[in-house]
């Protein structure tokens, strides 16, 4: 658990995780800037000491008395450190380089898996790149030599879905861009698109927010953004959020009433909006106005725990939303993208419009594919509470048809809807399901749980693991084969696998600042034992080493490969509507 809202709290981790005298900076008199944040490179193995330091912080309460302490010790820090604020962010088309040194990696006789094939090869990476990918590469010295015989050298993990430092439900969600990004390094991951949230319905707002928040990142990230209302104003914010800021895809909450949700109408211009400008439009789909009558049904019949979040919001109305939202999606011809599908309800509709023809996207996460809703009627509450997260997880079932849909093709990929809370803001829904938190782990855990249940089982192929878990995700925002891909060319985002070793998941040492883990006990085969983020080893041997404000704002150009060809089935619509017919004005 780390996660310094500053430069200054990055040094005091240090110390307290590793007891290392935190780097200082031989530039300490250059002006503050994005180079200042170079500085302190984080080695960060886990430690129980550490693990002890940051669960301390973990609680509101605790946590005011322990920032007392901390501003104490972090302006002792600051007497010899930089005392520099991150200044703007890597962002591409910016910046070409943000003056981190570059490694030369070789990466020796392992088995290289893209979504399109498989071979045993040596990767050449150079200044963040693949360089070259062939058997037998021969290089001088001074190149970084990794042997990966036996392993599997595969594009590091995107996560489409994430929800770091998100204002939500009265609390913030407790993983924010450095904690968040880190845990996923450690678990394979090297990019996530995170969820712009707008302030009052602002987009400009909601966006200068987030770019803040991503000042500590450590890898790279791009957003989607949610739209909450509609108005002339929202409507051009969409404009200028594709053209200039490098968002392709705007989220619709179809639930949360009284909050997020928004109505059919706003769907519906939302749907044609993102159609006018190639941009992907994305659905939590729920029946918010149900959910709501569901939550009084249960509070009407006595029912406040964590198992009253299941029985108030059933999969019918995750089915009835989906169907809604692909129904207005085809009747505006414009691609659709179902985040967290929960059920074998959603997945069908899903699987019956694609069937049909019309281009849907459907997302499971970790959660609804591993888990089941058994856990909400565990007796501890805190246990229970953990796994409350909308759409619900489902009854055991729910999870191996998600699984089989995987692997067929039916749902395309995979993320986490990492969302976390520990279990002092959990505890705010103690007396009432509906004041709990919604959210749960996983960006640590994806690469992981997918391996062991779809890979290590027999379900899926290596190269679709690739697909589901990296290059689709890449192929739906419009950015492969830059992500996703291990080609010349293509961003030095690598992990390897060893396919012998195992993993085990425990709150103790996992990278997230939560005290919770909903995989808590999980083991498995499969490991990742080291990643590469922009062409920099960033884990190793069980360690990480990253450095804040080096992750890079990822720009998402429109019309992707779901808009290919739109408008030929809008040509043939047009032509088919045999209208207006020319009539004569009758004598009457
Ligand atoms: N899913 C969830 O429970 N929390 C995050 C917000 C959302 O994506 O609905
Ligand atoms: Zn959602």
């Amino acid at each position: 658990m780390i996660d310094p809202p500053s430069q200054h709290m990055a040094h005091l981790i240090t110390l307290t995780a590793t007891g290392f005298v935190p780097f200082r900076s031989t530039k300490e008199t250059d002006p503050p800037s994005s180079f200042s944040l170079i500085a302190p490179m984080l080695f960060w193995g886990y430690h129980p000491m550490a693990a002890m330091a940051v669960r301390a912080f973990s609680s509101p309460r605790r946590r005011l008395r322990s920032d007392v302490f901390l501003l104490m010790v972090l302006f002792l820090v600051s007497a010899s450190c930089s005392t520099s604020e991150p200044q703007g962010f890597c962002a591409v088309g910016y910046e070409a380089d943000c003056g981190l040194s570059s490694e030369k990696i070789l990466i020796k006789g392992g088995t290289v898996v893209n979504a399109h094939r498989k071979e045993v090869a040596d990767v050449y990476i150079e200044d963040g790149i693949v360089v070259s990918v062939r058997p037998n590469i021969k290089v001088g010295d001074h190149v970084k030599i990794i042997d990966a015989t036996g392993k599997y050298v595969m594009p590091g993990g995107i996560d489409p879905h994430t929800h770091l430092e998100m204002e939500f439900m009265g609390t913030v969600t407790i993983d924010d861009f450095f904690t968040g990004q880190a845990a996923a390094l450690a678990g394979g991951t090297t990019m996530h698109i995170d969820f712009v949230i707008p302030v009052n319905g602002n987009l400009t707002a909601g966006l200068e927010s987030y770019m803040n928040k991503a000042k500590k990142a450590v890898m790279d990230y791009g957003f989607h953004m949610a739209i909450t209302k509609w108005d002339e104003g929202v409507s051009k914010d969409m404009e200028l959020m594709v053209n200039e800021h490098g968002i392709n895809s705007f989220k619709f909450f179809m639930a949360y009433k009284g909050s997020l949700m928004i109505s059919d109408e706003l769907l519906l211009q939302g749907l044609q909006k993102c159609k006018s400008l190639g941009a992907i439009a994305m659905v939590h789909a729920e029946n918010g106005d149900a959910v709501a009558e569901g939550q009084k049904r249960m509070i009407d019949l006595g029912i406040t725990g964590p198992e009253g979040h299941a029985l108030s919001r059933p999969p019918v109305l995750e089915g009835e939303a989906t169907a809604r939202a692909i129904r207005l999606a085809n009747f505006v011809n414009t691609p659709l993208y179902v985040v967290h599908v929960m059920s074998i309800d959603a997945m069908e509709e899903i699987a019956k419009a694609r069937k049909e023809g019309q281009r849907v996207i459907g997302e499971p996460v970790a959660s609804g594919l591993i888990l089941d809703d058994s856990w909400l009627w565990h007796p501890d509450y805190t246990t229970a509470a953990k796994y409350v997260m909308s759409p619900p997880i489902r009854t055991s079932g729910h999870d191996k048809a998600l699984r089989a849909a995987l692997s067929t093709g039916v749902l395309q990929l995979v993320g986490t809807d990492h969302c976390t809370f520990n279990s002092t803001q959990k505890a705010l829904g103690s007396e009432d399901f509906r004041k709990i938190p919604n959210g749960v782990n996983g960006i640590e855990e994806r690469m992981h749980l997918i391996w062991d249940k779809m890979v290590e089982s027999g379900q899926m192929t290596v190269t679709d693991y690739v697909r589901v878990t990296s290059t689709e995700c890449a192929k739906v925002f419009n950015i492969y084969p830059r992500k996703g891909a291990i080609l010349e060319g293509s961003d030095a985002d690598i992990i390897i696998l060893n396919p012998n070793a195992s993993f085990k998941i425990a709150s103790a040492s996992h990278h997230s600042r939560s005290d919770t883990n909903v995989y808590e006990g999980t083991t498995g085969k499969g490991k990742v034992e080291a990643t590469i983020s922009q062409g920099r080893v960033v884990y190793e041997d069980g360690k990480l080493k990253v450095t804040p404000g080096s992750g890079r704002y990822i720009r998402m150009p429109p019309f992707g490969y779901l808009f290919d060809g739109m408008e030929k089935a809008d040509a043939a619509y047009f032509a088919s509507l045999n209208a207006p017919i020319q009539r004569t004005k009758s004598a009457a």
